[in-house]
């Protein structure tokens, strides 16, 4: 603000801030005394370069701002002088009217001349200082405006009721009190006010549509149902997630926080009406680190794989599922990992890392070595990543098959019905004494086992739906 009045050629009269000397200032002022003796004494002296009076350097006195006070006067006397302004004896046209019928015609030629350009043809605000703008011409300032109160106000001689303002277009028309005129409703404006009815009535009439739509959809659409359950899924894991966020927050990333999950996840299945039926769950091996696999046929998955998840389990997972709102967090915090599946050099390093925890901090590691969701009904290739790991770190490789869902879901044809799942734990896979040459024949060996029992307990029971007639159904699985 100082540098800014310096370039107008204004000089303040210790009427703000940075001019009240607080504490000693007797002392203060006599340390700026040579300054003053130089004549090069900024804060001491007005535009005219008259020597302050004291009252200047204790503004915040209260009688200072006394209007009509002694000191009032002497300050109304050093007002600086705006460029252009007239010198005109202290006390004519005195406040802020007076300020702004002196320097107006000034500010006023000055706006027209500089601003013109800027503001297409209509004057600038001028730069005048705090003290110098009128907050308006018709109402005197607030009591409680931050603003300093005016040096000079004249005496008010009645105090007129506080008038609203129109708001002005420009900060110069403002000051000029030439603010527009408020504008009267345009009649097809007034017709639509008339017609709106207001928001609540066009929500409530929107959720009473909804409220019968939505049922109506839920029994007569089988594909509106599938929608409707594959939506509540998502959305109350992520709603789940929100829940569970500050709970695993308390440990901070730990795979002690996948129990959590776990027991947050457990219930699902009742609500979707899907029986899950686990065997084989004898065969973890009790109290070591091993690599657990299974097949993936869709995020369904998450049912059958809470069901018998071991604890200090963590699954590896696609690094996008880390963006996925609250269920991604929740992931992090439970010690997910996390691999880019598009950067294969960093999926194996990720993979080498986790090979050395394994065994290390001792935890189990989940991962589906199809690499992606596999909705025929069979088996894709498995990917080598996991049989890598369990070899690099010798551990036991846990596999686990989930019987196809097509009895009960069936993503090309949006059927999403109830159902049940068996969830089988197979023997483990010892990996010692092998090499990184083994894993590619681990690898098949350990899908043949598990494409056998997948056939085995999808055919059993009700036998299936309409998908698994469809080619590449369970039928047509390739060992
Ligand atoms: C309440 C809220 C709840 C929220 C829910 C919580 C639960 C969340 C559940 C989330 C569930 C989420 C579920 C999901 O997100 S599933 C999707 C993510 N998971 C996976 O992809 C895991 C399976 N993938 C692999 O294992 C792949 O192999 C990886 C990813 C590692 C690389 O794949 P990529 O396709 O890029 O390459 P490649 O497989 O052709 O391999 C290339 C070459 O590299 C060799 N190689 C590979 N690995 C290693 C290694 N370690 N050391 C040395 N070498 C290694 C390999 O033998 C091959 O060489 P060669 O054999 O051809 O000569
Ligand atoms: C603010 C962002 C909001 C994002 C909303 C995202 C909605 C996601 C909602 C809930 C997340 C549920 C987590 C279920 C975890 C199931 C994991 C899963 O099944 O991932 C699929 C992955 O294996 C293979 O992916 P692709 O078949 O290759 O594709």
């Amino acid at each position: 603000m100082k540098k800014e009045w310096a370039k107008e050629g204004i000089q303040h009269q210790g009427t703000h801030k940075p001019c009240v000397l607080k504490g000693n200032w007797r002392k203060k002022r006599m340390q700026l005394e040579p300054e003053k003796a130089r004549g090069g004494g900024r804060a001491q002296r007005s535009a005219r370069g008259a020597e302050l009076p004291r009252a200047h350097w204790s503004m915040r006195r209260k009688d200072a701002w006394v209007p009509g006070s002694r000191l009032a006067k002497q300050a109304a006397h050093h007002r600086p002088l705006l460029p252009g302004q007239p010198r005109k004896p202290a006390g004519v046209g005195e406040g802020w009217g007076g300020i702004a019928a002196t320097a107006a015609p000034a500010l006023r030629e000055t706006a027209g001349r500089e601003g013109g350009r800027e503001l297409g043809g209509q004057p600038p605000p001028p730069f005048l200082p705090q003290w110098a703008q009128p907050p308006t011409l018709t109402s005197p300032p607030s009591a409680g405006a931050r603003t300093p109160p005016n040096p000079v106000a004249p005496l008010a001689p009645t105090p007129r009721p506080r008038q609203r303002q129109p708001p002005a277009t420009t900060a110069a028309a403002a000051w000029l009190g030439r603010g527009p005129a408020p504008r009267a409703p345009h009649p097809t404006e007034v017709a639509r006010m008339e017609l709106w009815p207001g928001i609540w009535p066009v929500l409530l009439l929107l959720f009473l549509l909804l409220l019968f739509l939505l049922p109506t959809l839920w029994f007569c659409s089988p594909s509106a149902k599938y929608f409707f359950k594959m939506a509540f899924y998502n959305g109350w894991i992520l709603f789940l997630a929100v829940l569970a966020i500050p709970v695993c927050a308390v440990r901070g990333r730990n795979v002690e926080n996948m129990k959590i999950l776990r027991l947050m996840l457990l219930h699902i299945k009742y609500l979707y009406g899907i029986r899950v039926e686990v065997r084989g769950a004898h065969h973890f091996p009790p109290s070591q680190p091993y690599v657990v696999v299974s097949n993936h046929q869709s995020s369904l998955d998450l049912l059958g794989m809470m069901e018998v998840l071991p604890g200090r389990c963590v699954p590896i997972a696609k690094r996008e599922l880390l963006w996925a709102g609250s269920a991604g967090l929740a992931c992090w915090l439970a010690g997910v990992i996390f691999i880019d599946r598009k950067r294969t050099g960093d999926a194996i390093s990720v993979m080498s890392e986790v090979a050395q925890t394994l065994l290390t901090q001792d935890v189990r590691v989940w991962v589906f070595p199809e690499g992606t969701r596999n909705h025929n009904g069979s088996m894709l290739p498995f990917k080598r990543g996991a049989f890598h790991l369990a070899v690099q770190a010798q551990v036991p490789i846990v596999p686990i098959v989930m019987s196809s869902y097509q009895d009960f879901y069936c993503k090309k044809e949006r059927r999403f019905t109830s159902g049940r799942c068996q969830v089988r734990v197979l023997p483990p896979v010892p990996t010692e004494g092998l090499t990184p040459d083994d894993v590619p024949a681990l690898a098949d060996r350990v899908r043949h086992s598990m494409l056998t029992v997948f056939r085995e307990i999808s055919t059993d029971g009700r036998g299936g739906g309409d998908c698994l007639k469809k080619p590449g159904g369970v039928g047509d699985a390739r060992l």
